[in-house]
């Protein structure tokens, strides 16, 4: 389906989803890293643990769709897969100016991937959409993994993993990075985005803020624990810009 030069996106959104991009990422040298995720007033990115929350106004979600055509891959953790579902497309945008979508990338240590998600059964429908790359552990089922190829994903192995048996971000980069990303863009969920955080990979934080309140029971954006206190990068804004009824936040991270 052909959306039209805006993708179907009214033009004021269009063209200041564009315009923002291309003036706040950074040139690309060596693997880029963009963390991004919409919260709350109260910090929240999910009402509750496992839940889907629309927080993005439509002109604020223009521009992450305009974002994730600016990076090579998108990454979300499983958890966000079980709890979204998601497409991580950028499909607001024309398909003129997107030929292909992004690569998804999922982290997924024991290949919880269900079969029916989206992310498996969207590019057998439409040939722009890439099948994900599963990011699995040194512990993963065989037979999960032979299931998940089979319905067309590629299951990288990381065999460098925490005490948890989480791949370390590091080896994952540095394995994207082989895959030929250059730009990487995270987009969460809460696990992801401490994660990444307390690593020393992200180049550029871009948050955007909803005028609602979630309250009591709410899933904060890093879910930080005190031992993670110590980990948070100094950040340092460079610009807001008003998104629809939202605000987005650009900052460089200082590591
Ligand atoms: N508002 C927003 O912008 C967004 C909101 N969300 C919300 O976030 C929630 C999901 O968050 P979480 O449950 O925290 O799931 P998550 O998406 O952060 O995934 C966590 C899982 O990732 C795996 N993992 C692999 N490597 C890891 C590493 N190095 N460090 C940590 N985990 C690693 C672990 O199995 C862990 O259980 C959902 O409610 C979703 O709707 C998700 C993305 C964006
Ligand atoms: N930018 C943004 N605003 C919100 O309000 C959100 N809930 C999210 N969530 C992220 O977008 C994914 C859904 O993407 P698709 O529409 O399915 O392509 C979701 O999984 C989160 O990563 N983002």
């Amino acid at each position: 389906m052909d959306h039209g030069t805006t993708g179907g996106l009214e033009e004021p959104y269009y063209a200041q989803a564009r315009d923002f991009v291309q003036r706040h990422l950074p040139p690309c040298s060596g693997l880029q890293v963009t963390l991004t995720y919409a919260q709350s007033l109260d910090g929240m990115i999910a009402a509750r643990p496992g839940q889907q929350l629309l927080l993005s106004s439509r002109a604020a979600m223009a521009m992450t769709h305009r974002m994730r055509a600016h990076h090579d891959a998108i990454l979300v953790g499983i958890g966000t897969v079980l709890a979204d579902d998601p497409q991580l497309s950028a499909r607001l945008l024309p398909s003129s100016e997107m030929p292909c979508h992004p690569q998804p990338v999922v982290l997924d240590p024991h290949l919880r991937m269900p079969a029916t998600a989206r992310l498996l059964s969207g590019p057998r429908a439409d040939p722009r959409l890439h099948s994900p790359w599963i990011i699995a552990g040194p512990h993963a089922d065989p037979a999960k993994r032979q299931e998940l190829q089979r319905l067309g994903a590629t299951v990288i192995s990381v065999d460098q993993v925490d005490q948890q048996g989480r791949p370390l971000l590091d080896a994952v980069a540095a394995e994207l990075s082989r895959r030929g990303v250059r730009r990487l863009m995270v987009e969460g969920g809460a696990h992801i985005i401490q994660a990444f955080l307390a690593s020393v990979l992200v180049n550029t934080l871009v948050v955007t803020i909803a005028p609602v309140f979630v309250g009591v029971g709410g899933v904060t954006a890093a879910c930080a624990s005190a031992a993670h206190a110590q980990t948070f990068p100094n950040i340092r804004p460079l610009a807001y810009e008003q998104f629809g009824t939202d605000v987005v936040m650009v900052a460089s991270v200082q590591q």
